[in-house]
């Protein structure tokens, strides 16, 4: 790693000018951080950097720079930076989000592109999803959207990963996961606040020598409880193989399994599960958060949702529920969603990505070894780049308006997200069918919902999302007969 000294021939980004000892300008930053890296932005440019405890970063906050970053410089910017206490959650960071580019980074985005995400195989996922959510629909009075939604993807890559459904609940039940969907909530609900802790650890190396809250030890408590699930699903998968599941009908684990045979040095359980982690963790909050924003929008916006209806009653028809395929006819429909994962991108920083040799990103020099934070959730509302930027209009997506402009919720370059085809899919089907089947209203008719942002790595909405809804008329028929 190349010293972060500035020589004359060497433009550093410009930097806020408060760092202090240890902390370098950690304490300048507030949650939630995309919006507390916007305003710094709007301070110091589209292109800063920042010590953030022992670490040097730069953040690019415009379209432009950030397009310089994953095209003329991908290949410098294709790391991830090794975090020693992420590391104890993520199989010592060997999960495809969070290891260091190389070899064994292209064999795990291979394994996901072409194995587990492609599109044939993302085609023969959707029968399950679709049976997730003709339960979840089944039962759509009652909760706060947030937990269906989140139980939906949860729910719906289980199936894909791990086939553990034996049974549907019966209806009155509170909840349609199955018991292992439930116990994967579990573990991840301790290991989500850890990371957190993790996080700061990381930036503040001092703070690990005194590990005076026992992070460490409950972050390995959970980790275990976690890898004695996956191991059992693991095994389950290959018993099934060995009955001579069809491959056809085969999950994520199930594809995995069948390439260990002919290759067990490449295929070992530990990469499965660190695979198999990494689908769960990178799929769930992402999916299930962007609907829950896509219908709060929609909740604020009364004549989208009929102009929405009338687009599906036209297409689909209301003798049917609508289908996956249905969805890239729905040129409106797909608006809407393009407009939520524009306002509100799942991953507003993209995942930290780390160089590997020193470049130059608009004009400045950026030393090897520097983190990188990519503001999508900044670029995506540049008012130099969007007309009426903070405004929901799904129109601008068809009437040609949007062309042009760089829309990257899910990340640009090799690091890209492999899931692309997976979300969209879900996201039209899921969403769709929310609109074609109900009308949908605030809780107690209160004018508007309440936008505000909540603190998270997902961009979560700061109060879960409540919504009163009713089958649609014409569509009752087909409601009774799920
Ligand atoms: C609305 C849904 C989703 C959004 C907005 C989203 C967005 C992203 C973004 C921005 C990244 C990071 C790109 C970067 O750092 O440059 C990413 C990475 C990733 N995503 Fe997604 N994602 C979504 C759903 C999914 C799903 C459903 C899956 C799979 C089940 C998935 C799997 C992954 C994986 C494995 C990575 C790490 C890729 C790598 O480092 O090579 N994502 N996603």
């Amino acid at each position: 790693r190349r010293r972060h000294g500035k020589t004359s021939s060497q433009k550093l980004p410009p930097s806020p000018p408060l760092a202090v000892p240890v902390l370098g300008h950690l304490h300048l930053l507030e949650k939630p951080l995309h919006q507390s890296l916007a305003r710094l932005a709007a301070r110091y440019g589209p292109v800063f950097s920042l010590r953030l405890g022992s670490r040097h970063a730069v953040v690019v906050s415009s379209a432009d720079f950030a397009k310089e970053c994953f095209t003329e410089h991908d290949l410098t910017f294709a790391s991830s930076p090794r975090f020693p206490t992420l590391a104890l959650m993520t199989y010592g960071g060997t999960t495809i989000g969070n290891c260091v580019y190389g070899p064994y980074w292209r064999h795990l985005r291979r394994v996901a592109t072409v194995h587990l995400l492609s599109a044939r195989r993302v085609s023969s996922m959707l029968p399950a999803i679709g049976a997730e959510l003709r339960a979840m629909v089944r039962r759509m009075h009652r909760a706060t959207l947030r937990r269906r939604l989140f139980e939906l993807a949860l729910s719906s890559l289980m199936e894909n990963i791990a086939h553990t459904r034996t049974s549907r609940a019966v209806d009155d039940a509170d909840t349609d996961m199955s018991p292992e969907a439930q116990e994967f909530t579990e573990s991840l609900d301790v290991l989500v606040p850890l990371l957190g802790a993790a996080n700061t650890w990381d930036f503040l190396p001092i703070l690990q020598w005194f590990d005076v809250l026992g992070v460490k030890n409950k972050i390995a408590a959970a980790v275990r409880t976690r890898d004695a699930l996956f191991q059992r699903l693991i095994d389950t998968e290959r018993r099934r193989l060995e009955d001579g599941v069809e491959s056809e009908k085969m999950g994520m684990m199930g594809v995995l399994l069948s390439l260990q045979k002919s290759e067990p040095e490449k295929y070992s359980d530990d990469v499965i599960m660190a695979l198999c982690f990494s689908m769960f963790t990178a799929g769930t909050e992402t999916t299930a958060g962007t609907t829950e924003w896509a219908m709060s929008l929609l909740l604020n916006h009364p004549e989208v949702i009929k102009k929405a209806q009338a687009e599906m009653d036209a297409s689909v028809g209301t003798s049917r529920l609508l289908d996956a395929d249905d969805v890239p006819r729905l040129g409106y429909l797909q608006g809407i969603l393009n407009e939520a994962l524009r306002l509100y991108p799942a991953v507003p920083l993209l995942i930290p990505h780390e160089s590997t040799a020193d470049c130059t990103v608009g004009g400045h020099h950026i030393p090897g070894g520097t983190l990188l934070f990519v503001n999508v959730y900044a670029i995506h509302r540049d008012p130099k780049v969007w007309a009426d930027p903070t405004a929901f209009k799904p129109e601008r997506f068809m009437d040609g308006s949007a062309e042009g402009s760089l829309f990257m919720p899910f990340g640009m370059g090799r690091r890209k997200c492999p899931g692309e085809t997976l979300a969209l899919r879900t996201l039209g089907l899921v969403l769709g069918t929310l609109i074609q089947c109900f009308d949908w209203d605030t809780v107690g008719g209160v004018a508007g919902v309440d936008m505000t942002e909540g603190v998270g790595l997902n961009l979560p909405r700061a109060v879960p999302l409540e919504a009163m809804c009713k089958p649609r008329q014409v569509m009752l028929g087909v409601l009774e007969n799920l």
